[in-house]
């Protein structure tokens, strides 16, 4: 088995509230390198850790872990619609593998993913179908979550299941860094908002508009005054890079959830995503070498933007 590792940040801002030209640029040439690189390695498998942002998971049943035989994007924002090309097989004995190693995690049969998943996917092969995939969703938005420390277990056990195959497997993490979109919470929310995060599945298209008009307009403003969301936060993010490449990953065990809203934002979270894809590797293989591709922080994509990249030393 070999072993490769990209952790991402998403935004589905990109092209729709672009910063400057050359950030722009800076951007399209890290990712088309990060594509290169899985087009050269050519993954048997890609085990993808994602969030997921009140499109396939909802308060009527939210699991802090799910695991998906069958995935279809729901193609918010700009994104690519339709079925993933998700081995089923896989999933299911992963699942298996992940229940009897003492983890909890949901199953699904048919999930919908929304860019918080299909982003990544798409940006570092092309197309949603381009590799056979197994989507773990970790629930990064709707609190209550479980601990970090529950998250790189979870990693750690995908990993032990990953160093039984013999395939090139690729695993991902995508979301984060510091960051915070106007996605509502429950606590406090209208009855209607209340109602949504419960229960709004497959949105109408009027709805789904809305609610990203929204999103761009507060793009227009995030890091300014006139925000009342809490800002990017770059000193949080490298200190979260550099951890990752440390390679001491138990210290998250010790990190507080509402202290990281506090001072990175709510949706900094998904870096969970991140957690368990490094716990994952380092399991598959131990010690590892990691880098940093990239950071920026990008007020007009909302995101502390990130790109990393690890493999077995
Ligand atoms: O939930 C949404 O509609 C928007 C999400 C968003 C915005 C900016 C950065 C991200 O990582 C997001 O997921
Ligand atoms: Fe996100």
């Amino acid at each position: 088995m070999t072993i490769k590792l990209k952790c991402l940040s998403h935004t589905p801002l990109r092209g729709l509230n672009d910063p400057a030209a050359d950030v722009v640029a800076e951007v399209d040439a890290v990712l088309a390198a990060a594509r290169a690189d899985v087009e050269k390695f050519d993954p048997e498998l890609i085990v993808i850790f994602a969030p997921d942002h009140y499109n396939g998971l909802f308060y009527d049943l939210m699991p802090p872990f799910v695991i998906a035989t069958h995935a279809d994007s729901v193609g918010d924002y700009r994104t690519l619609s339709g079925p993933l090309s998700v081995d089923r097989e896989m999933a299911q004995e992963m699942a298996g593998f992940i229940l009897d190693h003492d983890v909890d995690i949901a199953l699904s049969h048919r999930l919908q993913v929304d860019h918080g998943c299909t982003q990544t996917l798409e940006e570092l092969t092309g197309s949603l179908t381009r590799y056979p995939v197994v989507p773990i969703i970790i629930n990064s938005v709707a609190p209550p979550f479980a601990p970090y420390r529950r998250v790189r277990r979870l990693g750690e056990v995908v990993g032990q299941f990953i160093a039984t195959l013999d395939k090139r497997v690729l695993i991902v993490g995508t979301g984060g860094l510091s960051h915070e979109p106007p996605v509502p919470l429950l606590d406090g929310a209208p009855e209607a908002v209340g109602e949504f995060l419960i229960c709004g599945r497959n949105p109408t298209p009027e709805a789904r508009a809305a609610r990203q008009e929204r999103t761009i307009a507060a793009g227009k403003i995030y890091g300014t005054a006139l925000s009342a969301q809490t800002p990017l936060n770059a000193e949080w993010d490298q200190a979260f890079i550099d951890l990752l490449l440390s390679g001491r990953l138990e210290a998250v065990d010790d990190f507080s959830i509402e202290d990281i809203s506090e001072e990175a934002g709510r949706s900094t979270h998904e870096v969970r995503t991140w957690v368990a894809a490094f716990a994952a590797l380092a399991a598959a293989r131990g010690p590892y070498e990691a880098r940093r591709d990239y950071y920026r922080p990008i007020n007009e994509w909302i995101a502390g933007y990130g790109v990393m990249s690890a493999e077995p030393r």
